[in-house]
């Protein structure tokens, strides 16, 4: 067995009550299937014989008894044979249902695995693996793993039990004609295992040129409204019908492989009984043999077909299976950089570098966040995205009381938003610590720290569920009275209430669209309900008009001095009341200080500053 694979014997073995069951009636359904030949050589054998008893004694009592004697064995000899495979059947259904269902039980504890380990890696990890691989390690791949605990398990073992029975019968009745219906076996085998290789490797590329196809698609169909205010629909409908062309492409050249496997498969078929009916024939001439031997070995020999070549079609599955298995054990194996390993305590609550920190959720309102008071420092912190890359962070060090505000500015690129998500540890910096109230944010076990931050990213996501829902996402068990108050302070109240059904409004696919301003609020009424000490906007403001923006801040600041709160913004007015402002330029810290500071200082603040004097200046004209 090649070695990834390995991995799934615990697996195997945690549902052996399933699996050796199954195996077992694998075997007992190829002993029932194998006595049928037997049987029908008995019939045919008896054909002679009836014959003879016509011949001689026709017409007589005693030869109509024995013609009805024969005639009733023959009923019953039918009967058992469909008998026999009928209980054949039995077991082969009892196989496939214990079989099945244990490879779709290892296929859903695999995939929650992977799921779970998936939620524990850091973001340095999503990084570096784009989306739509993660996604295919999750789905076609663990697809092609339960199909060697169960498809590629179950043929196997049919294949051997079908095997080594069949022959066993065959040789005691007649070696030589043994080895005769044999003799293209191989070549069945191996043919099988080459055509399943390039069956699979087509499979594989018809599989990609549908996901192209259908990601085409669904991005053709989500920027639907950018195509068509570009006149773009001509190009955009060229693009798809050459993907479209290409999965047809991919589908022939599959269909033409699968095609041809069959006539192999017959021909192969066709040989055996050809040598079986040819030597056999000689056999019977010299009388080692009856002819009902030759009809159960033409029945042998398409019962060994199928076992014969899945045996090459197991052997390729279980190379897709092993590849498959490798895919998913690089994200198995791939440790999450940001853990809880420096924490003094892995619950909501530890004691960590002498000070106590606790969960902050604060549901309730407390508005304290449990002990974390807030207090946050950047010491001397560095950060790379790669390890040989330059820093996008260069020894940057600043203190934020608990309950003041920083503003964060900077030209784009400077490093803003991979400053503030160290702050929640999305990642740890490459050098240098931050610190909450004094302890390296490592040290405090990450529910704790998370807990205590509520921070509303660049790019806002809310999920396909209700308004209500998606505020509520970090407290799911919020009352309504919490969810109206975040909104409030968030300034989405007054739109909420005019949406068809308030909270219980869908958004995202199957609901309506909320407009740029709208999401942000959203999200930022997600971070507030948390009452979270440490509150951190990056840009959170940028879609709003700069009455909401003043609106929300004015809200925040009502609530300054029990909150640590963090603006990174690109628009003076949202970081000029700030208790101090932090000036990024290309990961330094270039600038730091109040507003009047700054703007006193003459630098680069002071040049932002002018700027959009002057551009309001200009909107007023
Ligand atoms: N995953 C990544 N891998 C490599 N480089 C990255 C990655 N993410 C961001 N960067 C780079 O890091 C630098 C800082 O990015 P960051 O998003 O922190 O800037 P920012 O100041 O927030 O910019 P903006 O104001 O445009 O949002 C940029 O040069 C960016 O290209």
């Amino acid at each position: 067995m090649a070695s990834p694979l390995r991995r799934l014997n615990a697996d195997l073995w945690r549902r052996r009550w399933l699996i050796g069951p199954g195996l077992l009636c694998a075997f007992v359904s190829s002993l029932f299937a194998l006595v049928v030949p037997s049987v029908i050589r008995e019939a045919i054998d008896a054909i002679p014989r009836m014959v003879a008893v016509q011949g001689y004694a026709a017409g007589t009592a005693a030869g109509d008894l024995l013609y009805g004697d024969f005639r009733n064995t023959l009923v019953l000899l039918g009967a058992l044979v469909v008998a026999l495979s009928a209980v054949a059947g039995v077991f082969v259904f009892l196989m496939r249902r214990l079989v099945v269902v244990a490879s779709r039980h290892i296929e859903y504890d695999l995939r929650n695995r992977l799921y779970a380990h998936l939620q524990r890696l850091s973001a340095d990890f999503y990084h570096h693996y784009p989306t739509g691989d993660v996604m295919t390690r999750a789905t076609s791949d663990v697809e092609k793993v339960r199909r060697y605990v169960g498809p590629a398990l179950m043929y196997l073992a049919r294949a051997v039990a079908a095997i080594v029975t069949a022959l066993a019968v065959m040789v005691v009745i007649s070696p030589t004609l043994t080895l005769w219906a044999v003799l293209p076996m191989p070549i069945l085998a191996v043919a099988a295992f080459f055509v399943s290789r390039l069956v699979h490797v087509r499979t594989d590329r018809q599989q990609s040129a549908y996901s192209s196809l259908t990601s085409r698609v669904q991005e053709a169909l989500s920027g639907i409204r950018v195509v068509k205010a570009y006149a773009q629909e001509e190009a955009w409908g060229q693009r798809i019908d050459g993907a479209s062309a290409d999965y047809q492409d991919r589908a022939l050249d599959l269909a033409r492989v699968d095609a041809a496997f069959r006539p192999v498969l017959t021909t192969l078929i066709g040989a055996s009984t050809v040598l079986v009916v040819g030597v056999g024939g000689r056999l019977v001439i010299e009388g080692q043999l009856s002819l009902g031997n030759i009809a159960e070995f033409i029945i042998y020999v398409t019962i060994l077909t199928w076992p014969v070549a899945s045996f090459g079609y197991v052997v390729s599955m279980i190379q897709q299976a092993s590849a498959s298995m490798s895919r998913i054990a690089q994200i198995l194996d791939t440790p999450p950089t940001v853990t809880d390993a420096l924490a003094a305590g892995d619950g909501a609550a530890g004691r960590a570098g002498g000070v106590e920190v606790s969960a902050g959720r604060g549901a309730g309102g407390d508005g304290a966040g449990g002990a974390v008071e807030g207090r946050l420092a950047f010491d001397h912190v560095t950060y790379r995205y790669t390890p040989d890359g330059p820093p996008v962070l260069d020894d940057v060090s600043f203190d934020v009381p608990a309950g003041s505000s920083v503003g964060v500015v900077g030209r784009t690129g400077a490093g803003k938003s991979t400053l503030v998500e160290l702050v929640p540890r999305l990642m740890d910096p490459t050098e240098g610590r931050v610190l909450i109230d004094g302890v390296d944010a490592r040290e405090i076990p990450l529910q704790t720290l998370r807990g205590a931050i509520g921070y509303v990213p660049q790019e806002v996501f809310l999920f396909s569920d209700t308004v209500g829902n998606n505020v509520a996402f970090g407290v799911p068990d919020a009352g309504e009275e919490q969810v109206r108050e975040a909104a409030e302070e968030a300034d989405l109240l007054a739109n909420v209430e005019d949406f068809p059904r308030g909270f219980d409004t869908r958004v995202g696919e199957r609901g309506i669209t909320l407009s740029g301003g709208q999401k942000q609020r959203a999200a930022i009424a997600r971070a507030l309900i948390r009452r979270p000490p440490i509150l951190i906007f990056d840009d959170a403001l940028s879609a709003v008009d700069t009455r909401t923006e003043a609106t929300i801040l004015e809200n925040l600041r009502a609530q300054f001095g029990q909150r640590t709160v963090v603006v990174v913004s690109h628009r003076v007015s949202a970081v000029q009341d700030a208790d101090q402002i932090v000036v990024l330029d290309d990961g330094r810290v270039a600038e730091r200080g109040t507003h009047a500071e700054l703007v006193a200082q003459g630098g680069a603040y002071a040049e932002m500053v002018r700027k959009q004097q002057l551009e309001d200046e200009l909107k007023e004209v």
